[in-house]
C-alpha cells in the first residue's frame, strides 16, 4: 500500500503490523536455487568465482530491481524492498512532518520482534532535501520487507498493513522474482547546472565573499548529469560502491544512491555519534605518496581550518541535547580509495532537554544538526544564502540527511555525499553531485580537481570497467 501526502497526518493507514524473526544460513542459502537471483550474478564479474553460490554475507544480493532500500557498511546494515507506506514532506518543517507521520504509524502498530536489535521491529527509510526551500523536500518510506545484518545476526521483518499478526516470515517466500543485476551500457557524461569553467569563477565568487568577510566558510557543489544506454539497475551502482568503498555507507533510498563517509548522526540507547570529514586532498594511487600526502593534509592550515568549522558546528548542535560531549583535539586522515579526508568522530551522551521527559529522536537529532558546516558553511544563514545566490543549481537531496530510524528513535543518518539522484522520469539520466568546503584560501582550480576526484565513486560505480575508484 502506498500513500503520497502533504498533509500527512490524515491519511495514514494503520495498523502497521510488523513481525521480525532470525535468519539462520539456511534460510539464506537456500536462495541459491531460486531462479534469477542476483547471488549469484554478482556485478562487475567480480562474483564470477562464486558463481552458483550464493552469499550469505551479501545483503545487497536480495534486493530486487524496482526501488530498492538499502543502508549497507562492511556487510552489516538493512536491505529493504516494497512500499507499506510512503510520505512526501516538504518545506522548513519536513523533518517534523516526517517525526509526526512516524509517531502516528507507531501509534498503531503492532509489533512482534524476535530479535530485538537496532533496526529490528518497525523501522522506516528517509531522504530529505538539502534546503529547506527545494522542491525535492522529502521521503519517509516504511518498506515491506527488511533483512538486516549485524555482528553475525541477521533477520527479517516483515511489515504490513493488514488488520492481525501473521505466522513468522520465510525469507524464501518474500524474496520474490529476481531479474538479473544489469550493467547500464555505455555512460556518457555532460555539464549540469553550471559547467567547469563557470563553477570556477563560482568557487572564485565563494573566496570573494569571505574575504569581504561575508561568511568564513561555504561549500560549493556543482552537479554533472550522467546517460546510460540502458536504464540504471540501482542494484549495480550499490554493489560497486559497497565493494570499493568499504568504510562508507552505502544507501538507496527513493533513487538517490551512493557511499557516502560522513555519518551526519547515529543515536542508539542514549549514545550519539558523528563522524565529522572537511579538510581533502586527493590520492594519487602511489601508496608511498599517499602517506606524504596525508601528512600534508593533516597539517595543512588552510584544511585544518575548514575541518575546525564542521567539527565546531556539529559539536555545538549536539550540546544541547547532551550530558557529555567528546570532541577530539586533533583529527584523524581518513583514507579512502580516491580522497584523503580530515576526519573527526565527535560523540555524546544524550540527556532529555529541560522539561523534557525523553531525549530526542534520531531524526531530530539530524535536523537539529542540519546543515552542518561541512556542506553548508560557517555562520549557517549567511552561507545558506551566499549558496542560494551564487551556487546555481538546486541541490535536491544531495548533501541533506539519509538514513533509517526505528520505533524507539533511534538510528542512523548520512549526509547524502557522493551521490546521485535517477531522474524520476527518465532511468537512463543520473544527476552526480560533489561540493567542495570554500575558505579564504581555497583555489578555484584545485577546488574543481577536488570535485573531480569526488565524482569519481560514483562515475565508476555506473560505469562496467574497474577504471579509477
Ligand atoms: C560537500 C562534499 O564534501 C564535504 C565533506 C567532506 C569533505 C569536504 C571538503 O573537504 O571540502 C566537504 O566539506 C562532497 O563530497 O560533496
Amino acid at each position: 500500500m502506498s500513500t503520497q501526502t502533504s498533509a500527512p497526518t490524515d491519511r495514514v493507514p494503520h495498523p502497521l503490523v510488523v513481525r521480525t524473526v532470525a535468519l539462520g544460513d539456511d534460510d539464506l542459502t537456500g536462495l541459491g536455487d531460486l531462479a534469477g537471483s542476483p547471488f549469484t550474478r554478482g556485478p562487475a564479474g567480480r562474483r564470477a568465482a562464486d558463481a552458483g553460490t550464493p552469499d550469505p554475507a551479501d545483503l545487497l544480493g536480495l534486493l530486487p530491481a524496482d526501488a530498492p532500500l538499502a543502508w549497507v557498511r562492511r556487510g552489516d546494515g538493512l536491505v529493504a524492498w516494497g512500499e507499506a507506506l510512503r510520505v512526501e514532506v516538504h518545506g522548513p518543517d519536513r523533518f517534523a512532518q516526517a517525526e509526526r507521520v512516524w509517531q502516528e504509524v507507531l501509534a498503531h502498530a503492532i509489533v512482534r520482534d524476535e530479535v530485538r536489535l537496532p533496526g529490528t521491529g518497525a523501522v522506516a527509510f528517509g531522504s530529505f532535501a538539502f534546503d529547506e526551500d527545494s522542491p525535492a523536500g522529502g521521503v519517509v518510506v516504511v518498506p515491506s520487507v527488511v533483512v538486516g545484518r549485524r555482528g553475525g545476526r541477521t533477520w527479517l521483518t516483515t511489515l504490513t498493513t493488514g488488520a492481525r499478526l501473521h505466522g513468522a516470515p520465510r525469507l524464501a517466500d518474500v524474496v520474490g522474482d529476481r531479474t538479473p543485476v544489469h550493467d547500464p551500457g555505455e555512460v556518457t557524461s555532460t555539464d549540469g547546472a553550471v559547467d567547469a569553467a563557470g563553477w570556477r569563477d563560482v568557487v572564485a565568487r565563494g573566496v570573494a565573499a569571505i574575504r569581504a568577510g561575508e561568511v568564513d566558510k561555504v561549500v560549493l557543489a556543482r552537479d554533472v548529469i550522467a546517460r546510460t544506454q540502458r536504464p540504471v539497475d540501482v542494484r549495480w551502482a550499490l554493489q560497486r560502491l559497497a565493494d570499493d568503498y568499504e568504510s562508507c555507507w552505502t544507501f538507496s533510498v527513493d533513487g538517490l544512491i551512493g557511499a557516502t563517509p560522513e555519518l551526519l548522526v547515529r543515536s542508539e540507547k542514549g549514545l550519539v555519534t558523528s563522524r565529522v570529514l572537511a579538510g581533502t586532498i586527493r590520492r594519487t594511487g602511489d601508496d608511498a605518496a599517499d602517506v606524504a600526502r596525508a601528512a600534508i593534509l593533516a597539517h595543512s592550515s588552510k584544511d585544518l581550518e575548514e575541518h575546525e568549522y564542521a567539527v565546531s558546528s556539529v559539536a555545538g548542535a549536539l550540546e544541547p541535547f547532551c550530558s557529555s560531549t567528546n570532541v577530539p583535539d586533533v583529527p584523524f586522515v581518513l583514507h579512502l580509495p580516491n580522497v584523503l579526508h580530515l576526519a573527526s568522530d565527535v560523540t555524546g551522551v544524550l540527556a532529555a532537554p529541560t522539561g523534557e521527559q525523553s531525549h530526542p529522536s534520531s531524526l531530530a537529532l539530524a535536523a537539529a544538526l542540519h546543515p552542518t558546516a561541512a556542506v553548508c558553511g560557517t555562520p549557517t544563514q549567511a552561507a545558506r544564502a551566499l549558496i542560494r545566490r551564487i551556487e546555481g543549481m538546486d541541490r535536491g537531496r544531495y548533501a541533506g540527511p539519509v538514513g533509517w530510524f526505528g520505533a524507539d528513535g533511534d538510528g542512523e543518518w548520512g549526509i547524502a555525499l557522493r551521490s546521485a539522484q535517477v531522474d524520476p522520469d527518465d532511468d537512463r539520466r543520473v544527476r552526480l553531485f560533489a561540493g567542495c568546503g570554500i575558505v579564504a584560501a581555497s583555489d578555484p582550480a584545485a577546488e574543481l580537481a577536488e570535485s573531480e576526484a569526488k565524482l569519481i565513486p560514483m562515475r565508476h560505480a555506473l560505469g562496467r570497467g574497474t577504471g579509477d575508484r
